[in-house]
């Protein structure tokens, strides 16, 4: 693909995910999958698409030092602006001059003369007097809001929670990459074999400490491995990968998962408990049943049950006290994963949050009596919000006095999360600049009486 139409490709994702709110590693993922890309392409868009995002208020506050404050754009040439600066600031692989040119050459073809005008007329700007210093921003959570991109509403309320430094930390982590992990499927091979494969296909992979089937991918496209096509591995979070590890389901046991699509944690419960015993898998979402359900299936795992409900309404259709285990991860804001999907910071808002808060409690409460006495419970979200974490856990035991935060929880995890600054009376947090991880809060309730 010449470079300029791969750069219209990129301007046209770019133009969907602001207009029709569309996921960008969905996209990303479907570009990458039907447009014929060459490998050095496809990590060319990827890197663009993402970066552009990731980088979206810092870039506005660059473009609007050069630009009238009363001159109307459309948004596709604020966009392609964004992504232009963005290659001009943020990457060496592509000379300006090349960059400028293809950028006024999709103005002239999108637009007119005098668009292509005021594009050139921009970006040489940005060329000659380089871009603004941000370090003179006075007020810290407008600098931290501008150096990394993330609403001012969300800065203030994270200095409010966990101070400056942490959210200068966590907004820092957000705009950089992480690597990715994946787990092993124990049922058809062993981690030890899965690492030694891979590393004799060129890809540098280590064990993960926070599961015995967790891999950490530093290199490589795993999506392409064969290992991957033959679901022997899947894609997961380190931190997802806590949950199995903490709920320590066993063979034979009955298992409910309320709030189970697409079906990651569902699957690694189920290759815990070597495909034996009972999952019953819901989502509120019919459409999404179909992925856990394949999901399972190119895992090859038999035991999950998925059907469409509402969480809050499955008293209807089990008795009380009928699972050894209950899972909830919750439906969040997401706030945890801002690294892997950045529009979620954009689109949020601060009411989203007070408004899950009650969806997550309303949860818990409905799933709890279902749950045997001694039973153990996990509730987890990718979410870094208190209100959504350890206040909906303080809430829920306030309610229910036959509930407790399981003591044996933090004895149990590994040693360097159980010593970490997330650690609190209700559960964990993990912050996405402390462990190569995505925010993700979880705890594991008992049910005493
Ligand atoms: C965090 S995701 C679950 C991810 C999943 N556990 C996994 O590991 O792949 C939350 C899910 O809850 C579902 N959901 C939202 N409200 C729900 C409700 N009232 N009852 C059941 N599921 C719900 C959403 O559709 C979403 O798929």
């Amino acid at each position: 693909m010449k470079t300029y139409q791969l750069r219209n490709t990129i301007l046209d994702i770019l133009i969907r995910i602001e207009k029709d709110q569309s996921f960008s590693h969905l996209l990303i993922d479907h570009e990458i999958k039907t447009g014929q890309l060459k490998p050095k392409d496809e990590g060319l868009l990827t890197e663009v698409v993402y970066g552009t995002l990731q980088r979206e208020i810092t870039l506005d506050y660059y473009l609007d030092s050069f630009m009238d404050s009363k001159k109307k754009v459309d948004s596709w040439v604020r966009i392609l602006l964004r992504m232009s600066i963005y290659q001009m600031v943020f990457l060496d692989k592509v000379p300006d001059h090349a960059i400028i040119h293809e950028a006024v050459e999709i103005a002239k073809q999108r637009g007119h003369k005098g668009i292509a005008g005021f594009v050139n007329g921009l970006l040489r700007n940005v060329q000659r007097n380089g871009i603004p210093n941000t370090a003179l921003i006075e007020d810290p959570v407008s600098r931290i809001s501008i150096e990394t991109s993330h609403p001012e509403w969300l800065v203030s309320r994270w200095a409010a929670e966990y101070g400056l430094t942490t959210t200068k930390a966590m907004c820092e982590a957000n705009i950089t990459r992480k690597s990715q992990s994946i787990r092993v499927q124990p049922l058809k091979i062993s981690r030890e074999e899965a690492l030694e494969v891979l590393m004799e296909q060129g890809f540098i992979v280590t064990p993960s400490h926070f599961s015995n089937q967790g891999i950490i991918v530093e290199k490589g496209n795993i999506l392409s491995s064969q290992l991957f096509k033959d679901g022997m591995i899947t894609i997961q979070d380190q931190s997802s990968m806590l949950v199995a590890e903490m709920l320590d389901a066993q063979p034979n046991m009955e298992v409910l998962d309320a709030c189970s699509a697409p079906g990651g944690k569902a699957t690694h419960i189920a290759e815990k408990m070597e495909d034996k015993g009972s999952i019953k898998a819901y989502d509120l979402h019919k459409k999404k049943v179909k992925l856990i359900e394949e999901k399972a299936e190119s895992l090859g795992l038999t035991i999950i049950d998925a059907e469409a409900n509402d969480a809050r309404k499955l008293q209807e259709i089990h008795a009380k006290e009928s699972f050894d285990r209950i899972l909830v991860d919750a439906p969040c804001s997401g706030l945890g994963v801002i690294r892997g999907k950045p529009e979620i910071k954009y689109t949020k808002k601060e009411t989203d949050i007070e408004r899950l808060s009650e969806i997550q409690l309303d949860i818990l409460e409905h799933v709890a009596p279902l749950l045997k006495i001694n039973g153990l419970l996990i509730y987890s979200t990718c979410t870094v919000e208190r209100q959504e974490n350890e206040k909906v856990v303080a809430k829920f035991i306030e309610n229910h006095p036959e509930f407790e935060v399981d003591p044996v929880f933090f004895g149990n995890l590994p040693d360097e999360l159980e010593a970490s600054q997330g650690r609190s009376e209700f559960g964990l947090q993990l912050f996405p600049q402390d462990f190569q991880t995505d925010g993700f809060f979880l705890t594991r309730l008992r049910r005493k009486h």
